[in-house]
């Protein structure tokens, strides 16, 4: 960070020494009154307006100017504490204000210190995704405005270390974690343990969510020291804000898309945040619904999007005021979208936490919000224990019949017209598949329970993608349930540094095969892949490699897919991975029972592209002949031994053979001869045909030069108008036409015209009557015409 901005200003050259000691003197004496304040601030007592707290002039600015003047709970419990170097684990509900919770403090507890940009990177702010870290910086500049500090944003893409130059000397006197449970969980445990080992120990840690961890082992690895607890919604009777309305609908999978659909013709009024489980789900719904038009815009975020793109949509989707945003759990956290109406819930959350943080996105800072959960008639009971446990007030409200529309029949036309919807149907159904089954909480969640071929049906899709799972032990997947959700989804987060190295992992476990089928998949609408794609969309998939991985692309993580192969008229089939639970052969196709072709380099996936390629791996194909009955039989057949003795002595049998060969070749070789002299014979007889034809054209010819005209196109002058207009001035500019050039065809009155005329008619008669010429365009189309 920065030194504090000099003040502005000239002071007279005399007095410059003396007035800039005074200024000195007054700045050090507040700001030791500052801290004396600070160090005075009693923490039992509650204040309630920021003008009440120590804070120096520059923060308090920053604070009326952005029109912040009562606090919130949560504000004036905390702030106290971080003015005085406490370490904080602040647990507040969604939308209650805990941004500024740490930034006043990061703020002033640098200011006191007059930290400059020679002591390198005072405090470190850390949060879960990207869109988080860019709205905690928007709120730090526009709260800060007036201190002289810099502030950098650091998000996306790069690694710690490439990032190290700028983050300057890692000197941190404060580090900030925001959604500390998120940051804290499996999913970043390699991304924070690197960070934490750059910092000093002695520093002040200070952790905020709504779902705050009190796990030991999560707080010694932050080494806080003696931390305040400072949970403000502990004693509340519930750990949702209190204006906001919460309810569920029991909806059966097949039904989900239509539920939502309804919901979404009935509100078109209305701002809308849409949560499913996955990238691939959001895509799907959004793709979909977008064709059937419902009269609202729809928007869509997940993880896998463009930065740029991710940020446009966070910004359009904030200044909507109706629309429907499906997003993935990558928004579910801190986002401060203003003024949205409704949470829909499609797909249920992995547990409890994920729903408070969902449905947090409305209701936010005093405001209204509603918020439903779909829930699949297996998920209910569980949910709902979950949710109790949690302090969480839902009630049950059921869909209207008469609002209640199906799309199924418009999704399967979509469906069956457009293959890249398909296609992403596919995925999402994979992708949902794969959701479920890696869920450590099997009372909620339960494959087994849920209707997937009518599932698949409901998106449209002609059958259910079949989907295996790994055989044998499983529990080791589910007890890395959380950290898979989180690694499923550079989808839901950002953990760069995880992703990195969970694809390092990946690699060591993945076939080439797989490997190749990823490539295959990074473009959706690669030709090529709706080629590997069969028609009735048979995708089995079996379990292998580690989990991790990203979203549904990665399928390989414990699915692997079995497709078989459509490779034009080739007659391609897929021979399958040896067994359901290896995945770790590489992709074979069988051709027309030859010898399995091995697809398991770029160049021989190119193969599959070319029918001409791949008759060299047909063989030569067998010659056949057809006996009168019409059956085949080989070219040469091996004839039964007792057929063959019966006939005789072998070398007798062997002499007649050749004699008779011999005679067959030598008539054949007369017959050829023949053939061969009739051949050359007809070849004369035509040639002399020809010549015969040519010169009596070239006579005909010579005949026709001396009776016929060629036919004559009369020249145009574009400059002279004809003289039958009288009107007509000659233009200046011949080269351009003039705009009363007409060609008229009245027949004259006067006989003197009349002969005249008729000796024009005769001249004239040759041409075919003229149209009108006005512009050169005319001219052109005319002469065009003529000349065509
Ligand atoms: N003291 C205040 N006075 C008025 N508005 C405030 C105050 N503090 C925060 N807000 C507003 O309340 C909204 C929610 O604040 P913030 O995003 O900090 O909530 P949060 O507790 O961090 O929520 P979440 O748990 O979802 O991250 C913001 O729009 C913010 O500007």
């Amino acid at each position: 960070m920065a030194p504090p901005r000099k003040s502005g200003g000239k002071a007279p050259k005399t007095n410059h020494g003396s007035e800039k000691n005074l200024k000195r003197k007054r700045g050090e004496d507040s700001l030791s009154s500052l801290i004396q304040r600070v160090e005075d601030l009693d923490l039992k007592g509650s204040l309630k307006n920021f003008a009440d707290l120590p804070l120096s002039d520059p923060t308090a600015r920053g604070l009326t100017a952005s029109h912040y003047k009562t606090m919130t709970d949560i504000q004036s419990r905390a702030i106290s504490h971080g003015l005085k170097g406490r370490d904080i684990l602040g647990a507040a509900k969604t939308g209650s204000g805990k941004t500024l919770a740490f930034i006043v403090p990061v703020l002033e507890n640098l200011y006191r210190r007059q930290w400059t940009e020679y002591d390198g990177l005072g405090a470190l702010i850390l949060s879960p995704t990207r869109e988080l870290a860019i709205q905690i910086f928007e709120v730090l500049r526009k709260v800060g405005r007036y201190h002289g500090f810099s502030a950098g944003l650091v998000i996306g893409g790069r690694s710690l270390r490439e990032e190290q130059d700028r983050l300057g000397r890692m000197n941190i006197l404060l580090l900030v974690m925001d959604e500390a449970d998120r940051i804290l969980d499996m999913g970043f445990q390699h991304s924070v343990d690197a960070i934490i080992d750059h910092l000093p120990k002695e520093r002040q840690t200070m952790l905020f969510s709504a779902t705050q961890t009190k796990k030991v082992s999560d707080l010694a690895r932050l080494s806080l020291q003696e931390p305040e607890y400072v949970a403000v919604h502990e004693a509340a009777a519930s750990a949702t804000p209190t204006t906001l309305q919460q309810h569920y609908v029991v909806t059966p999978l097949p039904q989900k898309i239509d539920t939502l659909w309804s919901f979404i013709r009935s509100n078109l009024k209305s701002k809308t945040v849409v949560f499913l489980s996955s990238g691939k789900q959001v895509r799907f719904v959004y793709e979909s619904l977008r064709h059937l038009q419902p009269g609202i815009p729809l928007m869509h975020l997940h993880g896998r999007q463009k930065q740029g793109g991710r940020l446009d949509i966070t910004t359009k989707f904030s200044q909507s005021q109706h629309a429907v945003l499906f997003a993935t759990d990558v928004v579910a956290r801190g986002l401060d979208f203003p003024a949205v109406d409704w949470v829909i819930q499609m797909d249920c959350p992995e547990d409890a936490d994920t729903y408070i943080h969902r449905v947090g996105r409305t209701a936010r800072y005093e405001r209204v919000g509603r918020a439903v959960l779909f829930l699949d008639p297996s998920e209910e009971k569980g949910m709902l224990q979950r949710l109790e446990q949690k302090k969480v007030p839902i009630e049950r409200i059921n869909i209207k019949a008469n609002k209640q529309q199906s799309i199924k029949n418009q999704l399967q036309n979509m469906c069956f017209k457009d293959p890249e919807l398909k296609y992403l149907g596919q995925k999402a159904f994979i992708s949902y598949v794969k959701s479920i089954y890696v869920q450590k909480d099997k009372d909620v969640f339960n494959l087994k329970d849920l209707p997937l071929e009518e599932f698949a049906g409901s998106l449209g899709l002609p059958g259910a993608p079949r989907i295996k799972f790994i055989k044998g032990d499983d529990t080791k997947e589910r007890k890395n349930a959380s950290w898979k959700m989180a690694s499923m989804s550079s989808d839901e987060d950002d953990s760069d540094v995880e992703n990195k190295k969970d694809k390092k992992d990946d690699q060591q476990v993945r076939t080439r095969y797989d490997r190749m089928f990823e490539r295959r998949n990074q473009d959706v609408l690669a030709e090529h892949y709706h080629k590997l794609i069969n028609d009735d969309g048979t995708i089995v998939a079996t379990g292998a490699g580690n989990g991790a991985g990203e979203d549904a692309d990665e399928d390989a993580d414990f699915l692997s897919v079995k497709r078989r192969f459509v490779a034009g008229d080739a007659g391609l089939d897929q021979v399958n991975s040896d067994s359901d639970s290896d995945a770790s052969v590489a992709k074979k196709v069988a051709i027309d029972g030859q010898e399995p072709l091995v697809i398991d380099s770029k160049r021989r996936e190119k193969l599959l592209k070319s029918k001409k390629k791949l008759l060299k791996f047909k063989g030569k194909g067998t010659k056949l002949v057809y006996d009168d009955d019409g059956n085949a039989h080989e070219m040469y057949e091996m004839e039964d031994e007792e057929d063959f003795k019966a006939r005789g002595d072998a070398k007798a049998q062997r002499e007649k053979f050749l004699e008779g060969e011999t005679e067959r070749t030598r008539q054949a070789d007369l017959e050829d001869k023949e053939v061969a002299r009739d051949k050359r014979r007809e070849k004369k007889e035509k040639r002399k045909a020809r010549e015969r034809a040519l010169a009596e054209e070239e006579a005909d010819e010579e005949r026709g030069a001396q009776g016929f005209q060629l036919p004559y196109i009369e020249p145009m002058d574009l400059g002279t108008p004809p003289p039958s207009d009288p009107e007509s001035e000659p233009e200046k500019d011949t080269r351009r036409p003039s705009k009363k050039v007409r060609v008229s065809f009245a027949e004259p009155e006067s006989s003197e015209e009349e002969s005249a005329y008729k000796r024009d008619k005769t001249k004239k008669s040759k041409k075919k009557a003229e149209p009108q010429i006005e512009t050169l365009g005319d001219l052109e189309a005319l002469a065009s015409g003529l000349l065509g």
